[in-house]
């Protein structure tokens, strides 16, 4: 199993054991000190009781796919410069810790980590010339990827980072690599077509879910050079295990993902640019060749099977969804596409035929700002200290090790940067040149990115996979609008004229769902939003005040009449009595396939105070049938359980 199997198995609302311990670690160790430089929340909250339910509420905004959007409505609320305002929120992260006492026999390891729970401060950089310097300069992540291992996007070692970096982009290359691949991915676009026009047969389409497969097919097809076979046997399991769904199954991604690395070993076919023979599956073929340690090697295959299709899957469906509600944007797309296949006369289209389009390329890239994919942005924490704009436009200095946010959301809406019609979609507007991208030619490998605008973030720590996404969004769309005319079916059509805002903190209305690090559409016929949304309204309203209408008045109604009282503090006090078991992980690799084996321990909540100096894990494995023995006082923790996929 892989770790983020397990943390399938945890309940939509992390146990909130020890929240009090960890703030007092928090205070103690100055780790909210960026609260009282920026403007946000926190001046407002005046007892102990208020800073829990700033903390629980930002909780359940994650857990609900919320959070960037309360960040924009504290921005408006707090900030004096509206979205623009670099703010600080107080939150609870997850980072990867080197645990040492993982094993006792064992001495620890950069990739013997546990996912452990604090208390920080988080500043949401949204002033643009801040955000654009900081991603420039301070390229180390914070370590909130830990389910990633030490791979390209997670590790913390800038040297590291640099050596996979090298390495895997020869994979990614326009000219050298994406160019002689395009015929795979040409084909898949062909057959993506045929596809929809058979199921479309049947009525409407979840396009959501046939974007995301089509992007997974691209994938590992084009880019992994794995059999069709393959990828029609395991499409959908991976895709259900990283959004969580409720249908997912346990060892289905860590079955695919032995698979797939299996192909990459063994398939003398693959290759690279530079292995002189024809370029095929040359990411697999990267994959194999970095010599770098098993954890690289598996954290880099488990993010590329996410990233690889999910940002893409999404800036697809936004894109369609925009043109449904834009049929005149909509024609003229058609219209373009219908003109480049009369071009091409019948013969198949090249890498450098994809250069010929304008409004595909205005559309993609006004979607990539108005719906980023990665909606977070990156993810950093300050290499030194930095100064940066404050409320006033006084200049502040934040500390060396802050955790920093450069969050696309707020800068791609801010109608300061782009003019009032800033969350409408609207592909003519003045986009910069560098802010464009370049198809199809040798300036490809450029990243479109602006102060105000960096879907695919900015230099040098940006996207790797960008050159891939551009030329399959390019293929896929030409042959989807050359054929079909797209239309909202209910009840998705009662969006046609509404204008999404960026800080609606509503849970309930339709909007960008960020969660697992993407932002997808709200999912309107399957319930909505993703869970227990009547607490998170609530804990919004008590601290918006107003900002969802009356409704949170009928909810505290109704908590009343059920003899519960509102409030998230009573909740964290249930959580506290009832002290229960968390869990551990390690994970090992397997010496003959270098392989990931995942061992799970169970700790006892009193152990992992002493030891962990406040920080607390918590899983439901006990629901998943993952039970063992408790382990004493003195030992921390006591592997019990192995999932060894080598068998
Ligand atoms: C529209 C599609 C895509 C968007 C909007 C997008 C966006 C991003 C963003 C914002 C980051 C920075 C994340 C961070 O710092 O935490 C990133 C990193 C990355 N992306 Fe993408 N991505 C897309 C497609 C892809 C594809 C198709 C692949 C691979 C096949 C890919 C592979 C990666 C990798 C490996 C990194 C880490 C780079 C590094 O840290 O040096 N992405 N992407």
């Amino acid at each position: 199993m892989t770790l983020h199997e397990v943390l399938m198995m945890q309940p939509p609302y992390s146990k909130r054991t020890g929240l009090d311990k960890a703030l007092d670690k928090a205070e103690a160790k100055g780790s909210l000190a960026a609260l009282s430089l920026l403007p946000g929340p926190w001046a407002e909250a005046q007892t102990r009781e208020d800073k829990l339910r700033l903390l629980e509420l930002d909780w359940m905004a994650n857990q609900e796919g919320i959070q960037l959007q309360l960040y924009a409505a504290y921005q408006e609320r707090y900030g004096d410069k509206g979205l623009g305002s670099n703010i600080a929120v107080p939150t609870v992260v997850m980072h990867s810790k080197v645990t040492e006492k993982v094993s006792p026999d064992k001495e620890p390891s950069p990739w013997d980590s546990a996912i452990v729970q604090r208390v920080m401060a988080r500043v949401i950089l949204a002033d643009p010339a801040d955000a654009e310097r900081v991603a420039r300069i301070h390229v180390r992540k914070e370590p909130n990827f830990g389910v990633l291992m030490d791979s390209v996007i997670s590790t913390t070692d800038n040297e590291h980072w640099r050596e996979q970096r090298q390495h895997l982009v020869e994979a990614f290359l326009p000219l050298s690599s994406l160019a002689k691949i395009l015929p795979v991915s040409l084909a898949r676009a062909k057959e993506c077509a045929n596809r929809l026009g058979k199921m479309a047969e049947d009525g409407p389409v979840d396009m959501s879910d046939f974007l995301l497969h089509e992007a997974q097919a691209q994938l590992q097809l084009a880019l992994l050079g794995a059999p069709e076979s393959l990828m029609e046997e395991t499409n959908a399991g991976i895709r259900k295990t990283f959004m969580f769904h409720p249908e997912a199954k346990l060892g289905v991604l860590s079955n695919a993902m032995k698979e797939i690395m299996k192909v990459a070993q063994e398939d003398q076919t693959l290759g690279l640019p530079s292995d002189g023979c024809p370029v095929r599956g040359p990411l697999s073929r990267a994959l194999q060749t970095g010599k770098f340690h098993a954890s690289t090697d598996y954290g880099n295959l488990l993010l590329i099977l996410f990233a690889g299709h999910d940002t893409t899957g999404h800036t697809m469906t936004w894109l369609t969804f925009e043109l449904a509600r834009n049929p005149d944007i909509q024609k003229k797309v058609q219209e373009e596409v219908d003109q480049f296949f009369r071009c091409l006369n019948g013969r198949d289209p090249t890498y450098q035929d994809l250069s010929r389009f304008d409004v595909l390329d205005k559309c993609i890239t006004e979607t990539l700002r108005l719906w980023p994919a990665v909606a977070n942005g990156t993810f950093r924490q300050l290499q030194f200290s930095e100064e940066l704009s404050g409320q006033g436009g006084k200049q502040v200095t934040l500390p060396k090790g802050t955790l920093v946010t450069i969050s696309n959301w707020c800068r791609h809406r801010n109608p300061d940067l782009w003019g009032q019609d800033a969350d409408n979609f609207n592909p003519w507007r003045n986009f910069a040149t560098e802010e464009m991208a370049r198809v199809g030619c040798p300036m490809a490998a450029m990243t479109p990115q602006s102060a105000r605008f960096s879907p695919f973030a900015h230099n040098p720590r940006s996207c790797l996979g960008k050159n891939f996404a551009q030329m399959e969004m390019r293929l896929i769309l030409s042959y989807l609008f050359h054929k079909f005319e797209f239309a909202l079916a209910p009840p998705y059509d009662a969006l046609a004229d509404t204008t999404i805002k960026a800080s609606d903190t509503n849970p309930k209305n339709f909007r960008g769902i960020n969660s697992g690090g993407t932002m997808g559409p709200m999912d309107l016929e399957h319930g909505g939003a993703v869970s227990d949304n009547e607490r998170y309204l609530a804990a919004c309203s008590e601290i918006l005040g107003d900002k969802l209408g009356s409704e949170p008045e009928s909810l505290r109604r109704a908590f009343t009449e059920k003899g519960v009282q509102p409030g998230m503090s009573n909740l964290i006090q249930t959580c506290l009595k009832r002290k229960r078991p968390a869990w551990m992980f390690q994970t090992v690799f397997c010496e003959s396939c270098r392989f990931a084996n995942l061992k799970i321990g169970m700790l006892r909540t009193d152990t992992l105070y002493e030891s962990c100096e406040g920080e607390f894990v918590s899983h439901r494995g006990d629901q998943a049938g993952l039970h063992g023995s408790q382990v004493g006082a003195s030992a921390c923790v006591q592997t019990f359980a192995t999932a060894c996929v080598c068998s």
